[in-house]
């Protein structure tokens, strides 16, 4: 393995007889923000947990900062951040009272002030933990994470539940993070989020890794644009020249190698199938249509198999 902060290789978990993580490699070098992407039930927070130290693997191997992340739990934990979900701190506990206890755990921890200001947390500083809105919990757990200088940072959907201006103060905060050198490894189901802030992607599917690249990578398609087209809802636009996602009702999304036989082709289905047609427009993928392409893939294979 090689000196990055995160190395994971054919990492396995399981629950009984569910295989939540199925063989996953991947690796965070040291000053970059990997995000893995993936469905409800991916296996990413299992992933996760087993990089953070709080669950064994059942095969393969993790080194976290050069460490085992079991074995070498006291000497790690002062130097990652984790971002707790709801609970697992004090519910009785003022937020001031917890950041503050925190930021006691480390010798050279940032301001709880600073973290209170920039993450909009003064007004409740004298709030129970319990009392908190869920969005509210989400800023003050990531101060916790923090508080510390943490050289690598686990992020378990960071934004999930934060109104739009602390989702943007986040993704400042982790872009700030990454200017100082500091490592983060986060999950999300915001695609924009990973867009953002992610210098490498690991898209997950039932356990195992389905794409992985930098966001350039994975959205540089063979035929460069995509062909979006809208029509009636419900039509299913495919053939052997061109693949279709109906990605709201009535919005095709068409990829595969586009040139204009391809394009023709695509929109003569329309046409053949007797659909009004009222918008066909052209651009380049995003990851949003990377991911969709890759989960409807998994979607199409689940289908036939039953
Ligand atoms: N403690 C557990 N006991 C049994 N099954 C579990 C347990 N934790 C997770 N699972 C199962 O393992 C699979 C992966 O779950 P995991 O939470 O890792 O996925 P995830 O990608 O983080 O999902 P989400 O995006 O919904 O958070 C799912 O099928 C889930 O039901």
């Amino acid at each position: 393995m090689t000196d990055g902060a995160v190395e994971v290789r054919d990492v396995v978990v399981r629950y009984g007889a569910t295989t939540a993580v199925d063989g996953v490699s991947l690796g965070v070098p040291r000053g970059r923000v990997l995000a893995l992407l993936g469905h409800n039930g991916a296996g990413k927070t299992s992933l996760l947990q087993v990089c953070e130290g709080f669950r064994a693997a059942d095969g393969g191997e993790c080194r976290v900062l050069g460490l085992d992340p079991i074995a070498d739990h006291d000497a790690l934990m002062p130097r990652l951040g984790i971002m707790l979900q709801s609970g697992g701190v004090y519910p009785w506990a003022t937020a001031g009272e917890i950041l503050r206890l925190f930021a006691s755990f480390s010798a050279n921890p940032l301001s709880p002030d600073m973290l209170i200001d920039r993450l909009g947390l003064r007004k409740f500083e004298r709030t129970r933990f319990r009392r908190l809105s869920g969005g509210e919990q989400q800023r003050l757990s990531l101060a916790i994470a923090l508080v510390g200088r943490p050289e690598l940072v686990f992020l378990d959907e960071p934004t999930a539940g934060m109104d739009t201006e602390s989702r943007h103060t986040t993704w400042q905060l982790i872009e700030e993070l990454r200017s100082d050198g500091v490592s983060v490894l986060l999950t999300t189901h915001l695609l924009d989020e990973a867009e953002r802030l992610a210098d490498d992607v690991v898209i997950m599917r039932e356990g195992r890794v389905a794409a992985t690249g930098t966001p350039a990578e994975l959205t540089a398609a063979a035929g460069i644009d995509l062909l979006e087209v809208r029509a009636d809802a419900g039509l299913q636009p495919q053939s052997t020249q061109f693949a279709a996602v109906e990605k709201t009702p009535g919005e095709y999304v068409i990829t595969g190698n586009l040139d204009a036989a391809a394009i023709a082709e695509a929109i003569a289905w329309f046409a053949k199938a007797g659909a009004q047609v009222t918008a066909v427009n052209t651009r380049r993928r995003t990851l949003e249509d990377v991911y969709l392409a890759l989960t409807a893939d998994a979607t199409r294979k689940a289908g036939a198999a039953r």
